[in-house]
């Protein structure tokens, strides 16, 4: 064989050493990270359980488990480094959106708004939460170690359908109850004159934060149902590039 060949069959041996223990890599991380997202949100669900088979009420639940919650929730903002990076091949935007969302409720609506915290929508929103992720982030663990169950596919791309409109009822239902509280206290608001010459009306924000879900949830929701034809019927569905 010629050595201009020798040297491009070497370099493209090379190369494909090189992706095979770049995707080695990704999928050991991969498994790790879905592994403990996996175990966040069972410790989430048997901590809230158990509140409220000690206590009987839901009032309280959401400070007893907030901690954890903002941790997990917090950490689910790799997944869009995942994305961007293309270790995982799914919409940025998507899961931008999504996560965002997520993170917002947790520290800028209900942990920032005590008021709130007992509000049978944030229990409503923490259950359709808990009971989504456990299926999701179990699904890709399993998928990940090629023994996936099949309970746990079809947990995973169809619970959605009922808990993805819950979960949203709920936190819009959280956040327009911290309207009235946001409005008296001006919390996160500047109003003018101020040395920035900036104006921000968190209340405002709030509201158009809820208005934002009319043309986005419906995105997201699209996005899942065109997931579970392609991942329950074999449906070949062609992503746009974003
Ligand atoms: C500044 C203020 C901002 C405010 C913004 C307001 C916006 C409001 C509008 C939005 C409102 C949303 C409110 C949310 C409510 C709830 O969540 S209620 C509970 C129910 N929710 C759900 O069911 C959605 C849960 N979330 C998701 O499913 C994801 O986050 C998703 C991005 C929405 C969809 O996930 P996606 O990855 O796109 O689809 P999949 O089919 O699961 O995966 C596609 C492929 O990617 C692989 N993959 C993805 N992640 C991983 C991973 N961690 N590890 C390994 N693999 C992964 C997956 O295996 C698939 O691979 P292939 O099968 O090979 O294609």
């Amino acid at each position: 064989m010629a050595s201009g060949e020798e040297e491009s069959s070497v370099e493209e041996k090379e190369n494909n050493n090189k992706r095979r223990t770049k995707s080695a890599i990704a999928t050991a991380w991969l498994t790790f990270y879905n592994i403990a997202m996996t175990a966040g949100w069972l410790v989430l669900a048997v901590a809230m359980a158990r509140f409220y088979l000690q206590r009987g009420t839901h009032k309280g639940l959401y400070k007893s488990i907030s901690r954890t919650l903002k941790f997990f929730q917090t950490f689910a903002l790799l997944e869009v480094g995942h994305c961007a990076i293309g270790m995982i091949r799914t919409s940025v935007i998507v899961t931008g959106v999504q996560v965002c969302s997520r993170i917002f409720m947790v520290w800028f609506v209900t942990s920032s708004i005590k008021q709130v915290q007992n509000e049978e929508s944030v229990v409503l929103f923490l259950g359709a939460w808990t009971l989504t992720e456990i299926f999701r982030y179990s699904y890709y663990t399993f998928n990940l170690l090629h023994h996936l169950p099949y309970f746990i596919k079809w947990a995973r791309y169809n619970l959605f359908i009922v808990l993805y409109p819950l979960g949203v009822i709920g936190e819009l239902m959280t956040i327009y109850a911290a309207l009235p509280y946001v409005r008296k206290s001006a919390m996160f608001s500047m109003r003018l004159p101020n040395k920035y010459n900036v104006s921000f009306d968190y209340y405002i924000f709030l509201i158009l934060v809820m208005l934002s879900y009319i043309p986005l949830f419906p995105q997201l929701f699209l996005h899942m149902l065109r997931q579970r034809r392609r991942v329950l019927h074999g449906e070949v569905i062609v992503e746009k590039d974003d």
